[in-house]
């Protein structure tokens, strides 16, 4: 049988070969049936079919040995030699003969390949490292897909016909200056032109399938041409461009290198949202800013800067980090999730970072002091000093509104001064809005540890100082105070207890509008505002409990009325004009003002787990309520809680009798008891009593429950109740100031708790014990081997939760001075 004859073999003009019977090489039935079509020349190298083998076979003449070396001396591709690079045996285009698809002839000095011209079915021609200059062979290869001419003599772009399927083209280290139109190229997916002498990019603009173009180490000086492409990867490292410019309609671009360039900006990027790798090393790019053109395109997942000045920029690393938070390798190297942690820590602490930065930094610098005791706010475990926060975007109305509720309601607050190194708008006082101070002097205070908290609003410092709250407290009042979320968070990690009231603009224009009419602030300013009102409105939603209540303050008169209402309710007050009462409305809600979880379900149209009345009645202490424990809960209840949570029935009987208590005071039913909370002693306290440290709580004291009330009234060498009075003694300014209206209240004689009967501090579940009986434990503390005050001041306060008190106790408020109720300096 003869074999068919391929149209490859019929294009081979050698007579050295001709048409042969596949029997005579291998054995009849040893190739599948469709390759017995198949032209001896492509065959492949080394297999029995082999070109070697087949001229053994068929053994040729010297002369045609010599006529081949004489040819590859010359750099002419042989028929031998290409019979010995062929590969992959598959069918035809046609797909009705079997044929070798693959030529690879790489590192043989050709220069001459026109051979080629016959080989009409190969579909992948690699030619790398010769000497070739003409490529027209290519012309007749109209199946070809794949060709890699590189590191060749080239000197033509595209230099024969266009392969109709061609798609994957090598032409890199050639030296081909001038790109021509390739419109007749349209399935073109790669092309790559690196290391020749392009100088512009141009022709490329029907190449409607090139997904990959790379024109690495050229010279070309200006990204162009390159419109529309489909490019999927592009590669411009190595050349001479200044600018990311005209790419922003490659669209589907996704790795982009402009390594070793002149850029100096990342400018021009930051349309192109599907980029997912920059590579921008050993350009000049020198600062951390130019990260931020790069900032939304949310894909972006590695960027190299290696080389540039901006390495020598301060803290590059974790900025860049910072701005461009989806990466996840940075010049090389990975990101890590500690340093994404440390980047926003760093650039954008969430408020609670801010906070316990703040609280830690004054908690610190108060350590660093001389500690004295504080006579009214002092730190006690069982009564925090009462305290109103009014909490809200700037020019909220908050200091307006605190200054109002400090007027008409002057028996029960006063307005805590917090500094600022801000300097006064007109007609602001100092002393009175603010205390104006300069930045070194509030750096200084800072150092002192005068500061309870501080934070930096826009650009400026806000501080709330000690004595701004020892101020209002030795007279017997209630501090109210307005300050932003940072400052809250800061506070909460304090041992004052205050109550917080936010107080948001629900329409966004009309905040806006109000900014504006003030006339202080500058547009980022404003904008700053504006957009913290998102802020406060996801601290609301997401902690709730976190604000005790919320109003809306875009009028200003309503948010006056609403907070009026709600402080009366505090107080168990009944309104003097408007005989508003206490008792709860229908719903429960009370007042008209938003619960913390009820306003963000109204400004975000969400339904709330809870029902209105149910929200009220969790954030507002009315009679029936209990009291807001989860989120006044102070520090002692709070240790308490992790440490034992076992309590003894005698724990519960004095906790509901407290919470009894101050379900009473809240409605002013005992308000002797409450009042202690500001009452002052005209009684001297020994001068052990003034702590060469500082008391913060922990070591000292506490009789634990109410039961010694009584008692501590009646026996005790101190006045009792809360932080308030009980050290008065500590303050000369307190000492003699005891003028208070309120009822008198006795001295504790600490004595005489120490000679508790243990017997009655016992679990009433033990026989003979009292509920209210103070624990073994506690009276322990007291042991008078500690000495007549060995304990910690205000432990002899009684546990009543004191969050509003009833009225002013003072007749004539003391003068204070720094040194009676500060930290000395240095
Ligand atoms: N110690 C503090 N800590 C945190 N924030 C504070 C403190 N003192 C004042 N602030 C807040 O800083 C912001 C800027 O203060 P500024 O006095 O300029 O605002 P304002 O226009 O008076 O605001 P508002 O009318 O809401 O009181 C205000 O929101 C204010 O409540």
């Amino acid at each position: 049988m003869t074999a068919a004859v391929s149209p490859l073999y019929l294009q081979q003009s050698s007579p050295t070969y001709s048409p042969v019977s596949l029997d005579s090489v291998i054995p009849h039935g040893s190739l599948p049936e469709g390759c017995r079509d198949v032209h001896p020349f492509l065959t492949t190298p080394g297999s029995p079919l082999s070109p070697r083998r087949y001229t053994d076979t068929f053994s040729t003449s010297e002369d045609e040995d010599e006529e081949h070396m004489e040819m590859k001396n010359k750099g002419e591709l042989t028929k031998e030699e290409v019979a010995d690079c062929l590969s992959n045996l598959g069918l035809s285009a046609t797909g009705l003969q079997h044929v070798y698809q693959f030529l690879s002839v790489p590192g043989r000095s050709l220069s001459n390949i026109s051979i080629l011209c016959n080989y009409v079915h190969l579909q992948k021609l690699e030619l790398p490292r010769n000497k070739i200059k003409d490529l027209s062979c290519v012309s007749h290869m109209p199946y070809l897909i794949i060709l890699d001419a590189s590191h060749n003599e080239l000197t033509d772009f595209f230099g024969f016909k266009p392969p109709k399927n061609l798609k994957e083209v090598d032409f890199s280290h050639n030296q081909i200056s001038e790109m021509k139109d390739l419109s007749a190229y349209s399935f073109l997916k790669k092309i790559n032109l690196d290391y020749n002498h392009f100088q512009k990019i141009h022709g490329l603009d029907k190449c409607a399938s090139l997904t990959h173009l790379s024109l690495a180490h050229n010279q070309i000086s200006c990204i162009g041409g390159l419109d529309n492409l489909p490019l999927k990867e592009l590669c411009l490292r190595g050349n001479l461009i200044q600018a990311i410019e005209n790419l922003q309609t490659l669209w589907a671009l996704q790795v982009l290198d402009l390594a070793c360039n002149r850029i100096q900006s990342l400018s021009g990027l930051q349309n192109l949202h599907l980029l997912g790798s920059v590579n921008l090393e050993n350009n000049r790019i020198s600062e951390i800013k130019e990260a931020t053109h790069v900032h939304d395109l949310r894909l972006l997942r590695t960027l190299n800067l290696k080389r540039n000045p901006v390495q020598d920029q301060p803290d590059y690393r974790l900025a860049v980090i910072f701005l461009l938070q989806p990466l996840t390798g940075l010049d090389e190297q990975k990101v890590t999730a500690e340093e994404k942690v440390s980047s926003v820590n760093k650039y954008d602490p969430p408020p609670e970072v801010v906070a316990a930065r703040d609280h830690m930094t004054h908690v610190v610098y108060q350590l660093m002091q001389p500690q004295v005791i504080l006579d009214s706010t002092l730190p006690s475990l069982d009564t925090p000093y009462p305290m109103l926060i009014l909490t809200g975007p700037q020019a909220g109305g908050k200091r307006e509104l605190a200054h109002k509720l400090c007027h008409e309601f002057s028996d029960f607050f006063a307005y805590g001064a917090c500094h600022t190194t801000r300097g006064p708008y007109f007609g602001e006082e100092d002393g009175s809005d603010y205390h104006f101070v300069t930045e070194e002097e509030f750096r200084h205070m800072i150092h002192m540890g005068k500061f309870i908290q501080t934070m930096q609003y826009c650009g400026h410092w806000y501080g709330l100082s000690v004595e701004a709250i020892e101020s209002v407290a030795r007279e017997g009042l209630a501090c109210i105070v307005h300050m932003e979320l940072e400052g809250v968070f800061s506070l909460k990690n304090s041992y004052f207890e205050p109550r917080y009231i936010l107080m948001i603009p629900t329409s966004t224009e009309a905040y806006t509008r109000c900014l504006r009419a003030r006339g202080f602030y500058t547009r980022a300013q404003i904008e700053h505002a504006v957009a913290r009102i998102d802020t406060y409105s996801t601290v609301n939603r997401d902690k709730p409990g976190f604000f005790d209540n919320v109003i809306a303050c875009d009028d200003r008169k309503e948010a006056y009325q609403t907070l009026k209402q709600l402080v009366q309710e505090y107080l168990g007050l009944t309104d003097r004009e408007g005989g508003l009462s206490t008792t709860p409305t229908p719903d429960n809600t009370s007042t008209g003002a938003m619960t913390a979880d009820s306003l963000v379900t109204d400004r975000l149209k969400e339904p709330s787990p809870y029902s209105r009345a149910e929200l009220s009645a969790k954030s507002l202490a009315s009679p029936d309520a209990e009291p807001p424990l989860s989120h006044s809960m102070n520090y002692r209840n709070k240790l308490q809680a992790e440490l034992t949570p076992q309590k003894t029935s005698a724990e519960h009987a004095s906790i509901s009798r407290r919470r009894q208590l101050v379900r009473e005071a809240l409605m002013g039913k005992s308000p002797a008891a409450y009042s202690q909370l500001f009452k002052r002693c005209a009684h001297t306290a020994p001068s052990s009593l003034v702590s060469p440290g500082r008391h913060t709580g922990g070591n000292l004291p506490n009789p634990g429950d109410d039961s010694s009330v009584e008692e501590s009234h009646t026996s005790s060498g101190l006045s009792m109740g809360s932080s308030a009075g009980a050290f008065s003694a500590a303050s000369p300014a307190a000492r003699g100031s005891d003028l208070g209206s309120g009822p008198a209240v006795e001295p504790l004689d600490i004595s005489a708790l120490a000679n508790h009967d243990l017997d009655e501090v016992r679990d009433p579940s033990e026989p003979g014990l009292t509920p209210d009986a103070p624990r073994v434990g506690v009276s322990d503390h007291l042991s008078p081997a500690v000495g007549p005050y060995p304990t910690r001041p205000g432990s002899n306060a009684k546990p009543i939760l004191p969050p509003i008190p009833s009225g002013r106790k003072t007749a004539e408020p003391a003068p204070a001075t720094a040194s009676q109720s500060q930290p000395a300096d240095g």
